[in-house]
């Protein structure tokens, strides 16, 4: 049964952007009050980025704000693919006031490599998150869990006990690391943000029942242990 609590569709990318940014930050300051940290995965891609720059203008408590990503592609920072730098170069504002950024990103040639410093880094990250916030693939993967990816297994059900898995993407896609399924769900609140008019084709076939592997963002719409929000906008 898919999990969804919430279909929340806007006008446009702008108005759902301003709406999804003040969610956020409540998130974060509900957090801060609650328990004294705020901590949340963040999704990279294209899609979050103007998200991410209407949340730095926004006056937060950055300095209690753990932030870490949901999948890295294997590149540094300096590389344009790189979602962290995404999130430095977006939330600049935040980080310049203390937000503690987590990279996925370690050491190594491959993602395989670097899992054992990937986990001891995300191992810091306050948990539970208090906000997961996802994206998704015209090819109706999220996080990094790509239809027919090596790894994806692992990726899907964190058997190794590791917080992150190590994927390889068929047709060219650099390798990646990803946040297990298992460790995406360790949150108080799953967001999916998707735009466009394809990208809601694919979620409705995946929210119908059907394997994971054959629609990867099913890991997080049909489970029963987190509140699930799409936000979506054409
Ligand atoms: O490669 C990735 O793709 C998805 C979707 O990205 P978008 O560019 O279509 O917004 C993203 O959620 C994921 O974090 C990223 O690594």
């Amino acid at each position: 049964m898919p999990n969804i609590n919430e279909f929340k569709a806007f006008a446009d990318k702008p108005v759902l952007v301003a709406a999804l940014a003040d969610h956020v930050a409540a998130t974060i300051v509900a957090a801060v009050a609650d328990h004294g940290w705020a901590s949340l995965v963040l999704s990279g891609g294209s899609t979050p980025a103007d998200l991410f720059v209407r949340l730095d203008r926004i006056d937060l408590p950055w300095d209690k704000v753990y932030l870490t990503l949901s999948d890295e592609r294997w590149v540094d920072l300096d590389d344009p693919a790189s979602n962290e730098a995404m999130v430095r170069r977006t939330l600049a504002t935040a980080v310049a006031g203390g937000a503690t950024v987590v990279g996925l990103k370690s050491v190594g040639t491959t993602p395989a490599d670097g899992l054992p410093r990937t986990s001891s880094r995300l191992a810091t990250m306050p948990r539970p998150y208090d906000l997961v916030l996802l994206g998704m693939g015209e090819d109706s993967h999220t996080a990094s869990f790509f239809p027919g990816a090596a790894g994806l297994e692992e990726a899907l059900t964190g058997s190794l006990g590791l917080a992150v898995a190590a994927v390889a993407p068929v047709g060219g896609v650099p390798a990646r690391i990803t946040l297990t399924r298992p460790e995406l769900l360790r949150t108080q609140q799953v967001i999916l943000l998707i735009t466009g008019p394809r990208k809601k084709e694919v979620l409705e076939m995946a929210l119908q029942p059907g394997p994971m592997e054959a629609a990867p963002v099913r890991a997080v719409l049909h489970q029963e242990q987190v509140p699930v929000s799409i936000w979506w906008a054409p």
